[in-house]
């Protein structure tokens, strides 16, 4: 059986306890996973302070960055160990994983490097009353060890979207991967040490998050930052855990996203965006479509086309071609996204496919598949359009006006991402204008510039990461006043 282990200061560190990691594919157990408690993660954090002081605090940006790039390189050599481990964890089609998760995994380090190489800072000239005046400069300075917390659904692109800024401007890190997905984590830390970046410098702790891993990285007094992606609740925890040393978090959390489709829409290409942005790894994005407004006029057209483009989704192992659409994450997930599918029917949904388990065969049985749904026939007060399900499925209603659906899109609790479909451009920046969220695609949906900032507004996020708005989590800015 294979063993996942901690990786700290640079070794591979075996606890006294594990806990089993199991293939959403067909429930086997693949892996053991050595479970970091208080005292992995004491030595993970002072890994991460001592290398502050080490070599790696000492290496100019441009050195830093030729370090970052070569992790990169590091990632794309062993490109196909990381898609199997990334597939293995999680169950997705290795044809998502091929062209969004490792590539992007790479990218971020890239990106990052280039950003903290080319980015300046603020230069003021201050008269003083001797005439002689004095010069302001701002400079960066890491931030310290950064705590980032990570989810299961992209499992390497998101920690490496937080990981890639963090290294990049001169902090260490603890890593806390979900205890869904240990597995591309913890291959990193072989890249990290293949390609000479110093040990300490990148720490990966595993385990949960209440009295286990988590909690032991969020509530320690050397963490000095700590970056998190998952749901809501779990953030507002982590916040407090923050409180305490008042400590900066950044926060990308849960979404309830709108789509809206306008009759004058390319019909073809918002059939095409909405699928993937309501089916895309099985609807497990937290950018996902799980709100459609759909302009009466086309209301019921549509409803039948995405009908048909869901029932012609083909569900089946990571490794074949022809699958684009994987298992849920777990049985316990698929609990959760099924006692939805039971409310809606409660409710009174109509249900336009799907709505329950698929039939697999004998060897997925034991997988934690699902079929993708659809539903009409709610309002905007049921829980079906309020709460985030994470799940494939949506919940498709008809509008009539502009400011109408601009009205309805906002009436909720989250704001995280949104996507306007029309050939109307003054109306695209109008209404994209008006939306509560801190993304907005207009006729597209994941269409991602790293150097953009990415973000929640509301429920969904607190701070923006992208760019050079990560350089605002992940340094101290400092300015430096002197006197001539
Ligand atoms: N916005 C997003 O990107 C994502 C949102 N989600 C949402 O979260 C729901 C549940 O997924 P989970 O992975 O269980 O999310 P979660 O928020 O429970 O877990 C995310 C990470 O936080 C850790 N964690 C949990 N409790 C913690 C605590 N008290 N202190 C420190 N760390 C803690 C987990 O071990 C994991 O590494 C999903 O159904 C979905 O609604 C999940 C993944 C991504
Ligand atoms: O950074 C990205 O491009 C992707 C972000 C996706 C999420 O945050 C998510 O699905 O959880």
């Amino acid at each position: 059986m294979k063993e996942i282990r901690n990786f700290i200061d640079g070794a591979f560190v075996a606890t006294g306890k594990t806990f089993e990691k199991r293939s959403p594919v067909d429930g086997q157990v693949i892996a053991l996973v050595h479970e970091a408690g208080q005292a992995e993660v004491d030595a993970a954090v002072q890994a991460a302070r001592a290398a502050l002081k080490g070599p790696w605090g000492k290496l100019t940006v441009a050195e830093r960055a030729e370090l970052l790039y070569a992790v990169a390189d590091g990632i794309n050599r062993r490109f196909d160990e990381f898609l199997a481990a990334e597939c293995a964890d999680t169950g997705k089609p290795m044809s998502l994983a091929r062209h969004i998760d490792i590539p992007r995994g790479a990218a971020n380090f890239k990106v990052f490097a280039d950003v903290v190489k080319n980015v300046p800072t603020e230069f003021f000239e201050t008269p003083t009353p001797d005439g002689k005046g004095a010069l302001n400069y701002a400079v960066r300075r890491p931030i310290g060890v950064v705590g980032v917390i990570c989810p299961w659904n992209l499992p390497l692109l998101l920690m490496t979207w937080k990981v890639g800024p963090a290294l990049a401007c001169g902090n260490t890190v603890v890593v806390k991967p979900s205890e869904e997905t240990p597995q591309t984590a913890t291959l990193l830390g072989e890249v990290m040490n293949e390609v000479g970046v110093p040990k300490g410098v990148y720490n990966v702790v595993h385990g949960f998050g209440p009295q286990s891993a988590g909690e032991y990285v969020t509530t320690h007094p050397g963490v000095n930052a700590i970056t998190f992606t998952g749901e809501t609740r779990t953030g507002e925890v982590i916040m407090k855990a923050a409180a305490h040393g008042a400590r900066p978090v950044s926060l990308e959390m849960g979404g309830k996203n709108p789509g809206i489709i306008f009759a004058d829409c390319d019909f073809e290409a918002a059939l095409e965006g909405t699928m993937r942005s309501v089916f895309a790894n099985c609807g497990q994005v937290c950018l996902g479509t799980e709100r459609l407004y759909v302009e009466r006029p086309i209301f019921e057209r549509f409803v039948e086309a995405l009908k048909k483009s869901a029932e012609n989704l083909k569900l089946g192992r990571p490794e074949d071609p022809e699958t684009n659409l994987g298992p849920l994450i777990s049985h316990e997930h698929r609990r959760k996204v099924l006692s939805y599918y039971e409310k809606a029917k409660a409710l009174g949904a109509t249900v336009v496919t799907g709505g329950g388990i698929p039939d697999m065969p004998p060897e997925l049985a034991g997988g934690s598949w699902i079929q993708p749904t659809i539903w009409t026939g709610l309002g905007d007060d049921s829980p079906i359009a309020r709460e985030e399900i994470f799940g494939p499925c949506t919940l498709i209603q008809p509008f009539d006006d502009e400011d109408e659906v601009i009205a309805r899109a906002n009436d909720i609790d989250y704001g995280l991402a949104c996507s306007i479909w029309t050939k109307d451009l003054s109306r695209a920046h109008r209404v994209a204008g008006q939306i509560e969220a801190g993304l907005v695609w207009v006729n597209s949906w994941f269409l991602r510039d790293l150097r953009t900032p990415f973000g929640g507004m509301k429920q969904s996020g607190i701070g923006r990461e992208g760019g050079v708005h990560s350089l605002e989590f992940y340094t101290e800015l400092k300015n430096i006043c002197v006197k001539l």
